[in-house]
């Protein structure tokens, strides 16, 4: 697993718009090399706030949108097409906006689909989804996604791993099932930490005040992934912390570039 780095950026308007466009050289780049690219999507606000400005992006269709697998790191199990899901608030900030081919891009499961309301099926569905996409060598029958993007919360917890919660100790299972989630709705489901250390780079995406505490805990040295999600979530070859400054200002001086702060 890779060390973090921190990238600091003076507001959330500007840490979306820089993220936006990280993407695209990364995506670019793994196209390049492979001819085609995967990535994995986060909800939340910095989020979608990203998806937003990448919509906008001067070089947004430098990606090659056709080559592009798009997977989701977690996933509100509400009905398809409401307007708190995921797929829902990214489809409407970018991905119905860009040429994707429908095949690659994989939402995750919905009550009323094919899973007879379970969560759990749903989960075993996707992670079926995922071991179909994945190669030869990638870890846990998962493809190494090009880019995992996470929120965090003020709690620390990425994609919809909370502290403390049974999803956390999973190390066999790369998509599981929540149930009784501190943030609404209750039920989710959610790719497991070893799922997301699949990922050659994990991008933590952090904005405002509120996730400062958050933040330092994810970047302590002592914190563990049960209490400190946001300490799991780590690429194999990189792993950034994207912040504004509000959300780096309890960071010790050295974890961040002189000066940003
Ligand atoms: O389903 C969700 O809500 C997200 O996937 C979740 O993991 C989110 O990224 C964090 O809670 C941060 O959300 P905010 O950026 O809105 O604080």
């Amino acid at each position: 697993m890779s060390a973090p780095a921190v990238i600091v950026h003076p507001d959330a308007g500007l840490l979306a718009k820089a993220a936006a466009a990280r993407i695209v050289t990364r995506l670019v780049d793994a196209q390049a090399a492979r001819g085609s690219a995967s990535i994995v999507l986060t909800g939340g606000g910095i989020g979608i706030a990203v998806l937003a400005e990448l919509a906008k992006a001067p070089a947004r269709d430098a990606v090659d949108w056709g080559a592009l697998d798009v997977w989701w790191g977690d996933e509100r199990y509400l009905p398809e097409g409401d307007p708190e899901r995921n797929e829902t608030q990214a489809r409407e900030a970018l991905l119905d906006g860009v040429g994707l081919d429908p095949a690659r891009v994989h939402a995750m499961p919905a009550p009323g689909g094919p899973d007879g309301g379970s969560p759990e099926a749903g989960a075993e569905r996707y992670a079926e989804a995922l071991r179909a996409a994945a190669r030869p060598g990638d870890p846990l029958g998962v493809p190494a996604f090009d880019v995992c993007l996470l929120g965090v919360g003020p709690d620390t917890h990425v994609a919809s791993l909370f502290p403390e919660q049974p999803a956390l100790y999973e190390e066999e299972r790369s998509v599981v099932a929540v149930h009784g989630a501190p943030k609404p709705p209750p039920t989710r489901v959610s790719l497991t930490l070893p799922a997301i250390r699949s990922a050659a780079e994990v991008w933590l995406l952090a904005s405002g005040e509120a996730k400062a505490e958050a933040v330092r805990l994810a970047l302590a040295p002592e914190a563990g992934p049960v209490q400190v999600p946001a300490a799991g979530a780590r690429g194999r070859s990189r792993t950034l912390f994207l912040l504004d400054r509000a959300a780096a200002s309890r960071l010790p001086e050295g974890l961040t570039a002189p000066g940003l702060l």
